[in-house]
This record gives C-alpha cells, sequence and structure tokens, in this order.
C-alpha cells in the first residue's frame, strides 16, 4: 500500500495558533525579532543588527544574521513544525529562543503574505520566498548583496493598525528592550544597554536611584525596597521590587520575565511560592523553559527549584532587616502585616519573625509574642474572639494571668503554633472558669455573715440560671463579673437547641443535656468593691433584689454578653424599681 503525506489547511492552522494558541495578534512582532536574533546567533559573528522599518501599510524586518541557502528556504520555511533550531535528537538548542518551528506563521495573523528575501552566510546567490495564507508558496531568485534576511509583512485589510509606525515602535520596545543586539525602529534605537539591574554605576546609591526610577517607569510605584535576584542553575538575574503598600495576600503575584533577554510575558504566575505576594519581580532565565505560546513558564522541576531558591532569597531578605534595620523591618511589617502573618502558618522562619517582631494585644498592653512569653513562662493563654478578650482581659490580667487577643485574622493560628518555635510552651484557650480559681475567696467570718444576704441574691438570679458568688479580686473598681466556662456555654447552646428542635430531635438533646454536668454561670460579685459591699449589707430584701439584678445586667453589659429576652427584662426592671427607691418621697410611705 502506497504511503501518504499529511496534507495541512493552512488556514485552518493558522485559525487555531490565533485563538488557541498566541493571546493577541501583537505577538507576530515577537516571533519575527526572534527569528532575526536567532540568526544573528547562528552566525556567531557577534554583534548583529536587526532594523525594523514600518511605512506604507507594511513592515520590513532587516537582520545580518545567517541567512538561508535555497535548499533550506524549501526545508525550514515551507514545512510547518520543522526548525533548524533543534539538535538530531529533536531537541530544543539552548543557544536559540526558538523551538517549535511555527512562529513565523503568525505572521499570517496579520498578513495574507509573507515574503522573505535571504542570503546564507555559506555563499549562494540571494532567494525570495513568497508565502500565501491560502496554503502556497513560490521561491524564485532573489536581490540582496549581504548575507541576511528581510522578512516583509503586507497589512491585511483590518489589520493596518498593528503594523502602524507607533505600534511596531511599542511593541518592539516591549518584547525586545533588553536583547543584546542593535535594534532600531524607523532608525530609532530600541535596545540600549540591557537589563538594568545589571548595568554599571558609580555607587550602591546611585544604582539603587536608577532601579527606584526604572520601578517607577515599569509599576508606577516607589519601590520600598529592591532585592537582587540571582539563581545560578536556572541562569536567572533579576530584581524584586517590594510594594510599599498593602496587597491582598490572595492577589496573584505576576511578574515581568525575559528568557534569553526576550520577554515572555508581563503577568508571569507562578515564578515565586504563593506567600511571596509583597513583591513584584522583573527576571531574565537562560535556562527556565516557555510553554509553547511563549507567553508562560513551562512547569518542570527546574521552575521548581527556582521558586524555592527566589523564595529564601526573599526570607533571607526579611532576616536580615530584621538584623540590621529593625526600625525599617517595622515599617515593612506595618504594610504587609496581614500577608506576613499568613506566611507564619506555614512557615518556621516567618513565624520566628511575627513573634518577635509584630505585636499583638495582650492583657498587659500590646507587646510581641516573644516578650509575653518571657513574661509568662510554660502556658500562654489566649482568648479566641475579640469580644472574648475585651470581656476578660482585665480582669485576668489583674489576678496576673495573661491573655493574648486571638481574635483577629490569623492570630489564633499563629498563637497555636508557638510550640513549633518554642518546646517549651504549652498553648491553652483561656477558659473564664479558670479566672475563678485565681479569684481569693472571703474569710471564713465574713463568709458566714454573708449567708442570708447570698440566700436572698441567689433567689433574685435563680429565674435566669446563674449562681451567686462573691470573691475578692481586683480590680477593685468592678463591682461584679458575669463568668461562662465553656462548659456552661455548651449547654446553653443545647438549651437554646432544644427550643427550636421537634420531639424526637428534643428528647435527644434533653439526654444529652442532662448528661453534662450542671456548671451553671456565676455571677461574681466583688468583695473588694466598695458599692457591692454596701448592697450586701442592706437589711431589705426587695432592695436586695433590685440591686443583685442590677449588678447582674450591668455585668452581662460590661462583659458584652448576648442579652436574652429574660435578661433585658431583669434590667429594665431593676433599673425603673432602682429609680423608684432614688427618689421616692416620705410621703409615698416608705
Ligand atoms: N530571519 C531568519 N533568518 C534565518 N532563518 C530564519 C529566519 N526566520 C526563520 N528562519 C528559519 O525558518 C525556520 C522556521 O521558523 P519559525 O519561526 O517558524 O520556527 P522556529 O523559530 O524554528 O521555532 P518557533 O516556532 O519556536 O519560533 C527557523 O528554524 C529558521 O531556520
Amino acid at each position: 500500500m502506497a504511503e501518504r503525506a499529511f496534507q495541512v489547511d493552512l488556514r485552518g492552522v493558522v485559525d487555531l495558533l490565533s485563538r488557541h494558541l498566541y493571546s493577541s495578534p501583537r505577538v507576530y512582532l515577537r516571533e519575527l525579532l526572534q527569528n532575526a536574533v536567532d540568526a544573528i546567533t547562528a552566525r556567531g559573528a557577534g554583534g548583529g543588527r536587526v532594523r525594523i522599518e514600518t511605512g506604507g501599510g507594511a513592515l520590513r524586518v532587516h537582520d545580518d544574521g545567517v541567512g538561508l541557502t535555497e535548499d533550506e528556504v524549501h526545508a525550514l520555511l515551507a514545512t510547518i513544525g520543522r526548525s533548524s533550531k533543534r539538535d538530531e535528537l529533536g531537541f530544543a538548542r539552548h543557544d536559540f529562543l526558538g523551538q517549535f518551528g511555527i512562529g513565523l506563521l503568525s505572521g499570517f495573523l496579520v498578513a495574507d503574505e509573507i515574503e522573505v528575501v535571504t542570503r546564507s552566510a555559506k555563499g549562494g546567490p540571494a532567494v525570495r520566498w513568497t508565502g500565501l495564507a491560502g496554503g502556497s508558496y513560490r521561491v524564485e531568485p532573489g536581490e540582496r548583496a549581504e548575507p541576511g534576511t528581510t522578512v516583509t509583512l503586507r497589512a491585511r485589510p483590518g489589520s493596518g493598525e498593528l503594523l502602524a509606525p507607533d505600534v511596531v515602535r511599542e511593541l518592539a520596545a516591549t518584547y525586545g528592550g533588553l536583547l543584546p543586539i542593535d535594534l532600531t525602529v524607523d532608525g530609532a534605537p530600541v535596545t540600549a544597554g540591557g537589563p538594568p539591574w545589571l548595568a554599571a554605576h558609580r555607587d550602591p546609591a546611585a544604582r539603587r536611584r536608577a532601579l527606584d526610577a526604572y520601578c517607577r517607569d515599569l509599576y508606577g510605584f516607589e519601590p520600598f525596597d529592591v532585592i537582587d535576584l540571582d539563581v545560578p542553575e536556572a541562569g536567572l538575574t533579576g530584581v524584586a521590587f517590594v510594594l510599599p503598600r498593602p496587597v491582598a495576600p490572595s492577589a496573584r503575584g505576576a511578574h515581568r520575565v525575559y528568557l534569553k533577554r526576550m520577554l515572555l510575558a508581563e503577568g508571569v504566575e507562578g515564578l515565586l511560592p504563593g506567600w511571596a505576594f509583597f513583591v513584584r519581580c522583573v527576571v531574565d532565565a537562560t535556562e527556565l523553559k516557555p510553554t509553547a505560546s511563549r507567553e508562560a513558564l513551562y512547569e518542570d522541576e527546574l521552575l521548581d527549584a527556582t521558586r524555592d531558591a527566589l523564595g529564601d532569597r526573599l526570607r533571607q531578605w526579611l532576616v536580615r532587616l530584621a538584623e540590621t534595620d529593625p526600625a525599617r523591618l517595622r515599617g515593612f511589617l506595618r504594610l504587609h502585616r496581614l500577608g506576613v502573618k499568613a506566611m507564619a502558618l506555614h512557615d518556621d522562619d516567618m513565624l520566628r519573625l511575627v513573634d518577635r517582631w509584630l505585636e499583638f494585644e495582650t492583657s498587659a498592653g500590646p507587646m510581641t509574642l516573644a516578650e509575653f512569653r518571657r513574661r509568662h513562662p510554660g502556658t500562654a493563654r489566649y482568648a479566641a474572639s475579640v469580644e472574648e478578650f475585651r470581656r476578660l482581659a482585665a480582669v485576668a490580667g489583674a489576678q496576673g494571668v495573661g491573655v493574648v487577643n486571638g481574635g483577629y485574622v490569623h492570630d489564633t493560628e499563629i498563637i497555636e503554633r508557638l510550640p513549633a518555635i518554642d518546646p517549651g510552651i504549652a498553648v491553652r484557650r483561656l477558659d473564664p472558669a479558670e479566672l475563678t480559681t485565681a479569684f481569693g475567696v472571703v474569710d471564713p467570718a465574713a463568709e458566714l455573715a454573708l449567708r442570708p444576704f447570698l440566700a436572698a441574691a441567689q433567689r433574685a438570679v435563680d429565674h435566669l440560671g446563674c449562681e451567686v458568688v462573691v470573691r475578692d479580686f481586683d480590680p477593685a473598681s468592678l463591682p461584679a463579673l458575669y463568668l461562662t466556662s465553656r462548659a456552661a456555654e455548651h449547654q446553653a447552646e443545647v438549651a437554646e437547641a432544644r427550643e427550636a428542635a421537634d420531639e424526637l430531635f428534643g428528647g435527644l438533646l434533653d439526654a444529652l443535656h442532662s448528661a453534662v454536668r450542671a456548671d451553671r454561670p456565676q455571677l461574681v460579685l466583688n468583695h473588694r468593691n466598695p458599692l457591692t459591699r454596701r448592697i450586701t449589707a442592706l437589711a431589705e430584701d426587695g432592695l436586695v433584689e433590685l440591686a443583685v439584678q442590677g449588678l447582674y445586667g450591668q455585668a452581662l453589659l460590661l462583659g458584652h454578653h448576648p442579652l436574652r429576652p429574660a435578661d433585658t427584662a431583669v434590667l429594665n426592671r431593676s433599673f425603673l424599681g432602682l429609680l423608684e427607691w432614688a427618689v421616692h418621697t416620705p410621703e409615698d410611705g416608705r
């Protein structure tokens, strides 16, 4: 049976490229530029010039590269997928930008006809090749004195804008601005001096000024700092600009990546570890691979290793800043506090940084976790919500029990991770019930004298489900404290669910409820407080009831506890009742 060759529908292939491979027809210029640079590399004479000319609805790219012989023209230009830039085994050769043998086709994104006039540096006459979008080409003798190649695109109706002089200038500068060749558009130079981070400067300050200006130009911000990047195994050099304002840690870090000095894309993702959201990078690499579209980095082991190395570099920068310039580190942390905390969740070095430098709210005022651990060795207690902290911090602090506010984003997780960097510390969520054990008990004689009062007080709040106790504690200015233990909170939730549940499920909850040890919230009256003391000495039962209910309501409000309807009713009742006592006249007969 005779073997047949594949037929290729060129229009279909071009359509595929333009719709599914390239994000924009603008890439046509990058592909032409790339071929010109590769041809110069292949000639190996060093230097090299590429001149781009616009005008008359056409674009001409002249290079003084290696050129093509007539045989090569047939073999390379007319065969889709064939490239001179691979070795015998089909691997991309290291020195070249191209590798797939499809780039030239991108000319058809903007033109119906591509003309190549070329003369090989190996000798032989000049050749003119003309390829048509319809899928045919012709080869004829060309005119050209020197070795090299000129590619001409004539704009297809509707594509003229992409070949207009200012657009071409912009595209050439964007893609080719760092190329190590002499590139001009209509005579105006586009390349100047290569990567700004490799340029020589008088002194470090001058270099920094130049890089700041580069960052302003590129990203529109004044960098907080500039970090040099260098990953030899990827042939990577570059800079990371530290953002001068906060960003959401979830923001995708997009970086400007050049491969062999040719721009890959302005928004490349995946160059840095996910946590490194606080920098924008510009890098050039010789060993990283592009995807076929040349708009993203190819995921391989090298990219993985590079990402880790760059992450290390940023980490080192932070650690060094901590050692050499704490004031600046604080400035950085003020900006990127949230992001650094997010990093600390997964990274011990970052956790150490947070531990040592970030201030947390504690019962003894703002301080770092390191300082807090120094003051309270052994156990670190925290409140899991801002409310819980507000409720308990002052009282806990007065008993010498240190509490950290773990109520803000990431804080509880960070505090719970402290044993990772300090094995000597145990971390516990503060149980309000613990506090009562720190309170002093009233001496036995006074306790005995208080019994009748306590009985009356208990009657006053019994229907509210709480238990009255009298203790001796600081701050003396606090008349009463409402404390719910974790178990009591749990029980209150079960009771609430019971009210909302149907018969069957309700029965289940009842069983559960009675299985839990009765652990009622406590109204702790402070024997050290003068007002409370006077209340305990009241003789009249009616007034005791009103006063205790008043203390109960005030303790609820002060502790930001939620008010149930019964609580609100009691609060109202005691307030009005006490008002009445305050304004009553002897004629009322009391
Ligand atoms: N300006 C040029 N000078 C010399 N040879 C060229 C020139 N442009 C293209 N060629 C030849 O044509 C071949 C095909 O080019 P094409 O741009 O389609 O693919 P490529 O550059 O090899 O790979 P890629 O698809 O990755 O760009 C090249 O391998 C090269 O040999």
